[in-house]
């Protein structure tokens, strides 16, 4: 399986379950891994045959910087959703972060799987003796 990643994409948003938090809002980082076949778009040099990050990457930001959830794990499963549907993602893993959430830590986030990989590429270093 290939990856298609956005790394550190910053959003202002409203996020949290305090009152202070509704009122103002706050950045998030998202980081996502996109599974995919790198394969054709590679071959004909071909955008129209890959994983857009561009396109990803604004869809993603319109809807973090519009959503107002109280949780992170609320915002980070309804990100995975959009992008497993509207780009047929088979599989991603995604990091949300709140950096200065917490005096004491750099940031706090979670981190979530979804989806199934895709199968191993034959003779790939990757790949298993089953390739
Ligand atoms: N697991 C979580 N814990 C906490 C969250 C959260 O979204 N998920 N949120 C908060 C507050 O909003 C916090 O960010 C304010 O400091 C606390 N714990």
């Amino acid at each position: 399986m290939d990856i298609v990643y956005i790394s550190e994409l910053k959003v202002d948003t409203v996020i949290g379950i305090f009152d202070w938090e509704r009122a103002h809002r706050q950045v998030v980082i998202l980081n996502v891994e996109l599974g995919t076949d790198i394969r054709a778009a590679a071959e004909h040099d071909d955008i129209s045959k890959t994983l857009n990050y561009k396109a990803v990457t604004e869809a993603l930001f319109g809807f973090v910087r519009d959503s107002e959830f109280q949780l992170i794990e609320t915002l980070a499963e309804r990100c995975a959703a959009l992008i497993m549907v509207e780009f047929n993602v088979p599989w991603l893993r995604l990091s949300i972060t709140k950096p200065g959430a917490m005096r004491q830590a750099k940031d706090v986030g979670v981190v979530i799987e979804r989806g199934t990989p895709l199968s191993p590429i034959p003779g790939s270093r990757l790949g298993n003796a089953n390739g």
